[in-house]
């Protein structure tokens, strides 16, 4: 059975779907831009680790992630906070 355009993205009509796949396309090159900034901000961020680490701190910095939460928070609501959260863990590991 055929897949058409208009099954894949749930539009009604063909003019629909075509802005539909477009814009997923462009959904898609976002996702990767965002995806390569966080492992990006993974890689900067493991740097600070590991210096204050070898100098005898620790990991993890509680006063530094509420700036990065309010943050997003300010810039996002509410669901910034939950993002920003799931970044830090991707960056520093769960605590
Ligand atoms: C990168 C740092 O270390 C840890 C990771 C953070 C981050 O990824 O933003 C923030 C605070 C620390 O828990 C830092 O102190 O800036």
């Amino acid at each position: 059975m055929t897949v058409t355009a208009a099954d894949k993205t749930g539009a009604h009509t063909p003019e629909a779907a075509d802005v539909i796949t477009g814009a997923r396309e462009r959904i898609d090159a976002l996702d990767d831009r965002i995806i390569g900034l966080i492992q990006e901000r993974m890689a900067v961020s493991a740097v600070i680790q590991e210096a204050r680490i070898t100098s005898g701190g620790r990991r993890v910095n509680l006063s530094r992630e509420m700036e990065v939460l309010d943050h997003y928070r300010q810039a996002l609501g509410k669901p910034g906070t939950a993002l920003a959260m799931t970044m830090l863990e991707l960056c520093r590991g769960r605590v």
